[in-house]
C-alpha cells in the first residue's frame, strides 16, 4: 500500500518532535500501521527554522493553505495553536476532504461542536490524543479501553505547567515567577503562559475528557475555571500538615443532578498516587462502575511525548482512512445522534450546586470566643466540620502577634450554601484578611 501522505502545518515545538519521531521510528511504524506515514508538506511562517529541522525530507512552505490546497495531502496536522487562524485552517482542510489530527484543546473544546459536525458531514476523522494530558493515551482509554463502563468521574493532574510550579515551589521554596520562567524554558508552557496558571488549559482539556465520559457536547463556557495564582505558601504548608497536597486538578463528575465540570487548586490526600505525581508529568484518574477506579500517568507535555500521541492518531487513520466512516471510533466516544444535548438530561451544573468538602484558612484575631462564632456561623448554614487546627499567634504574625490563622476541614457541603456562610463569616469583625477556601477531594471511590 502506497504511504500516506501528511502535511504538518507549524513546525514548532509538537511539529519538531513529529517530524524526529516519524523519522526514526518509521519502519517500527510502518510494520504496525499496515503502510508508510511520510511528512511530505511543512508549512511555518519561519520556513528557515522549518527548513533546518526537516532539510530535504519534505517540502517547506510560509502558507499553510498550499498544504491543504494540495490533492496528494491525505492528513492535515494542526501545530499552530490558537483559536485564530487554526480553526479556519481546521474548516478548511476538513471542506477540502482531509481528515485531522490536532493536538490544539483550545479549538475542541472552545469550537469543537462546530468542527466534528462539519467532519462528520466530510467523511473524514478529526483525531486529538495529543490535546488531552500529552502523550498518555488517556483519549484511547475513555473511548475505546473504558468503553463498557458507565464512567462515574474523572479527575486529573493535566497541567504540567502548573504542576511543575506547585512542586518546585513546595520541594525548593522557590518563587512563583522563577519556577514559571522554567517552565516555558522547558517548553511545557502554552504560548500565553495566563492559560497555564489561570487554569484554562486545565478546563479545555477537562472540557474534552468530559464530552467523552459522559456523552454530551463539549461545554467550556460552562466549565468553572480556577487557576494557582492565589496560591499562599502558607497553604501548601498547612495542608501538608493535614496529610494533603494541594493540587490543580481538572474534575468531571455524573451526579443525580447533572455533570459537575471544573478546574481549581484542591487538597488531596498525600497517600493517593495522584497526589504524588510530581514536577511537569502528569496523571488522569478515572472512576467506571464496573472497572472501578483507573490511573493514566505520563508526561503531559513536551515536543517527543506529545509527538507519540500525534503519531498513534496518524496510525489510527492510516488504518482507518478507507474504511467506511460508520465503522470508525465516533470522535466525542459516543455516536454523534447519542449525544445528550446541551442542557438537557445531563446539564453542567453551575458551581452553586457543586457538593465538596472544603478547608478554609481564616485569619482573626487572636481572643476568646472567635472559633465558638465562626463555627456557629458553620453550624447555621448546615455545614459540617471535620478538623480545626489554630495556630499559635507567634508562629503566624511573629512574637506578640495579636493574630492567628484557624484551619477549618468541612465534610461535603453544596458549593451555594458555603458561599453565603462565608460572606457571613467574612463580615465579621473579628476576620482581619479574606478567607482562603480551597475545596478538597478525597478520590477515593
Ligand atoms: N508544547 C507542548 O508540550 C504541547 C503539548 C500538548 C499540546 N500542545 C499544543 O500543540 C500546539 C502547538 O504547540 P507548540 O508548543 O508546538 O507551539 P510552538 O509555538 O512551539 O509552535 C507553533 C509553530 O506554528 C508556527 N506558526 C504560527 N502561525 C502559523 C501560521 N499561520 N502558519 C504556519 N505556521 C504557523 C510557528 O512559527 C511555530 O513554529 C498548540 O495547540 C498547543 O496547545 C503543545
Ligand atoms: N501548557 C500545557 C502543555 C500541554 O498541553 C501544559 O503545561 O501541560
Ligand atoms: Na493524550
Amino acid at each position: 500500500m502506497k504511504p500516506i501522505q501528511v502535511g504538518l502545518l507549524g513546525i514548532g515545538t509538537v511539529g519538531g518532535g513529529t517530524f524526529s519521531v516519524l523519522q526514526r521510528n518509521q519502519d517500527e511504524i510502518r510494520r504496525r500501521a499496515g503502510r508508510g506515514i511520510e511528512i511530505s508538506m511543512v508549512a511555518d511562517l519561519d520556513t528557515e527554522r522549518a527548513r533546518s529541522v526537516v532539510g530535504d525530507k519534505a517540502k517547506v512552505v510560509a502558507d499553510a493553505r498550499e498544504v491543504i490546497g494540495n490533492p496528494d495531502i491525505d492528513v492535515v496536522v494542526e501545530l499552530i495553536g490558537g483559536y485564530g487562524i487554526a480553526k479556519a485552517l481546521v474548516l478548511e482542510a476538513i471542506a477540502a476532504g482531509k481528515h485531522v489530527v490536532t493536538a490544539n484543546k483550545a479549538l475542541l473544546a472552545v469550537h469543537g461542536t462546530e468542527i466534528f459536525k462539519a467532519a462528520a458531514e466530510k467523511g473524514v476523522m478529526v483525531s486529538y490524543e495529543a490535546a488531552v494530558a500529552g502523550g498518555i493515551p488517556i483519549i484511547k482509554a475513555l473511548r475505546e479501553g473504558l468503553t463498557a463502563n458507565r464512567i462515574q468521574w474523572v479527575a486529573g493532574i493535566i497541567n504540567g505547567t502548573t504542576n511543575f510550579i506547585l512542586s518546585e515551589m513546595r520541594d525548593k521554596g522557590l518563587d512563583f515567577d522563577v519556577v514559571l520562567k522554567e517552565a516555558q524554558r522547558l517548553g511545557y508552557a502554552e504560548a500565553d503562559p495566563t492559560f497555564d496558571i489561570e487554569g484554562v488549559d486545565a478546563a479545555h482539556k477537562v472540557t474534552l475528557m468530559s464530552s467523552i465520559a459522559f456523552g454530551i457536547p463539549v461545554q467550556f463556557d460552562k466549565a468553572y475555571v480556577e487557576g494557582i495564582t492565589k496560591l499562599a505558601a502558607a497553604d501548601i504548608k498547612y495542608a501538608e500538615q493535614l496529610g494533603y497536597r494541594i493540587k490543580l486538578l481538572g474534575i468531571t463528575k455524573r451526579t443525580a443532578k447533572g455533570i459537575e465540570l471544573r478546574v481549581h487548586p484542591s487538597l488531596v490526600p498525600a497517600k493517593r498516587l495522584i497526589a504524588n505525581v510530581e514536577g511537569a508529568m502528569n496523571a488522569v484518574v478515572v472512576n467506571g462502575d464496573a472497572v472501578g477506579a483507573t490511573l493514566y500517568y505520563g508526561k503531559g507535555a513536551g515536543s517527543e511525548p506529545t509527538a507519540s500521541a500525534v503519531i498513534a492518531d496518524l496510525v489510527d487513520i492510516a488504518r482507518l482512512h478507507e474504511a467506511d466512516p460508520e465503522h470508525r471510533v465516533p470522535p466525542l466516544a459516543f455516536q454523534s445522534s447519542s449525544l445528550v444535548a446541551a442542557g438537557g438530561d445531563l446539564p453542567v451544573l453551575p458551581m452553586a450546586d457543586v457538593v465538596t468538602s472544603y478547608y478554609l484558612r481564616i485569619r482573626v484575631s487572636d481572643e476568646a470566643g472567635v472559633l465558638a462564632k465562626i463555627t456557629g456561623l458553620l453550624a447555621n448554614a448546615g455545614i459540617s466540620i471535620d478538623a480545626v487546627l489554630q495556630r499559635e499567634a507567634d508562629e503566624v504574625g511573629g512574637e506578640g502577634s495579636t493574630q492567628t490563622d484557624l484551619i477549618i476541614l468541612t465534610h461535603d457541603t453544596r458549593e451555594g450554601d458555603m458561599d453565603r456562610a462565608l460572606a457571613e463569616i467574612q463580615g465579621l469583625p473579628t476576620v482581619l484578611a479574606p478567607i482562603n477556601r480551597i475545596r478538597k477531594e478525597e478520590l477515593s471511590n
